[in-house]
């Protein structure tokens, strides 16, 4: 039994090749007992990959396609995950789908389904969440967006570049199925901004676009070099209006709703006439599902732009004057926030996509604000009934 695991396990493209790198250090010339101590820290995946050797194999072979996937999201307690989470929940079952976070859950998150801790940079925590539970699928949304990335560069590169490592790393081991999202960030001002095509200069200014720009390139790298099932799509700004967004440079596009609603007046901290891409939150979740669920053979590419709309806040503003004609915005701009603003995609060419799966949106910006305005309004109606 321990040998037929072993040589599953060595089967496992990531182990052969890896398996393959460390043989070759060990072997070289004058290698003595202290050179292969080196080796093996230079190759520091060993350790991890040893250690988990039966349950590598173990979850690699018996996952079959015809299962329910069990989902690991990481970072589910931000503006996507939660959402994420239902829309997985109804389709494969409540408890196939385990929400992780560093942060504590508000009540009715944790009683809607499996909530587990969990910090991307601890390795040997993950390993244990993706073994224990047999998972399958890992979403990973942990990271730190572009504006918060900006004031706490250091944070930013060990949680969207170390952590990402250890989930590459965890997801190649264990043969999952990876979604990182990417970002309209991870292009800059050397890029092509009307439309910004899947395949161009990516020169972002950001530690966020930079690490994202990183998050793809390892993905591609690991699936061409070791087989890992690594998918990606570039994220519009997302606007939702039940959950708040965690820091980045399009929040004024879920923020203006909120004080459109509860106070007449929206403060702007971009100019009126920056024009970004943006998606209503429903349409970037089923996208991620669908390509979660699209056949492989479907994919020409790993990494994917998906759109919907493109506006400015005077667009934005204009449209939500038409069910609120009293709003009234001014503009405070923010340089850090604007500087971003100014070097991403003004539209995003997401071709690719909708040919190779078949991607469509539904929600284009009339939709979007009529449905933003009636789910806060609602809310706003409830809160003061309470
Ligand atoms: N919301 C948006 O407009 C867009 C989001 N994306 C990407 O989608 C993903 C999810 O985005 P959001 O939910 O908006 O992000 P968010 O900032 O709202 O949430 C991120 C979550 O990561 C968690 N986190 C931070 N450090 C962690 C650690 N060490 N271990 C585990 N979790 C940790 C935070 O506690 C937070 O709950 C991110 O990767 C983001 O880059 C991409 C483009 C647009
Ligand atoms: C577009 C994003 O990635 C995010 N919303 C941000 O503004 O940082």
């Amino acid at each position: 039994m321990t040998f037929i695991r072993v040589k599953r396990y060595l089967k496992m493209p990531v182990v052969r090749a890896l398996t393959k790198v460390a043989k070759k250090a060990l072997l070289a010339p004058g290698c003595g007992c202290q050179a292969s101590a080196v080796a093996v820290r230079h190759v520091s995946f060993s350790p991890r990959q040893v250690t988990s050797a039966s349950d590598a194999s173990y979850h690699s072979v018996s996952f079959s396609e015809t299962d329910h996937p069990k989902v690991l999201i990481t970072g589910g307690l931000g503006q996507l995950g939660v959402g994420l989470a239902k829309l997985l929940r109804k389709r494969f079952g409540k408890n196939n789908v385990i929400l992780s976070d560093i942060r504590k859950p508000p009540t009715h998150v944790f009683h809607s389904g499996p909530f587990i801790y969990s910090d991307i940079l601890d390795y040997k925590n993950l390993r244990e969440i993706v073994v224990n539970n047999r998972i399958t699928w890992l979403v990973h949304y942990s990271a730190l967006l572009s504006a918060v990335g900006e004031a706490n560069v250091p944070l930013a590169r060990a949680v969207n570049i170390t952590g990402l490592h250890n989930i590459l790393d965890i997801a190649a081991e264990h043969g999952l199925r990876l979604f990182v999202p990417s970002t309209i960030g991870a292009f800059g001002p050397t890029s092509p901004r009307n439309p910004t095509p899947d395949l161009c200069v990516q020169r972002p200014r950001t530690i966020y676009g930079v690490s994202k720009v990183h998050a793809e390139l390892m993905g591609e790298y690991y699936h061409h070099r070791y087989g890992l099932d690594f998918r990606c799509l570039r994220y519009p700004g997302i606007i939702s209006a039940d959950s708040q967004p965690g820091g980045g440079t399009t929040d004024y596009a879920v923020q203006i709703f909120h004080d459109a609603v509860k106070t007449g007046k929206f403060e702007c901290n971009l100019k009126p006439d920056t024009q970004l891409p943006m998606m209503y939150i429903d349409d970037c979740l089923r996208a991620t599902l669908e390509v979660m669920e699209a056949p492989a053979e479907t994919l020409s590419m790993r990494t994917y732009n998906i759109n919907a709309m493109s506006f400015t806040p005077d667009e934005l503003a204009q449209e939500v004057q038409k069910q609120l004609p009293d709003l009234q915005v001014t503009y405070n701009i923010d340089p850090v926030r604007q500087a971003i603003a100014d070097s991403w995609p003004m539209n995003f060419d997401d071709s690719n996509a909708r040919n190779d799966w078949s991607w469509k949106h539904d929600y284009d910006l009339p939709e979007l604000v009529q449905t933003m305005l009636n789910f806060i309004g609602s809310d706003s109606q409830v809160a003061q009934a309470n």
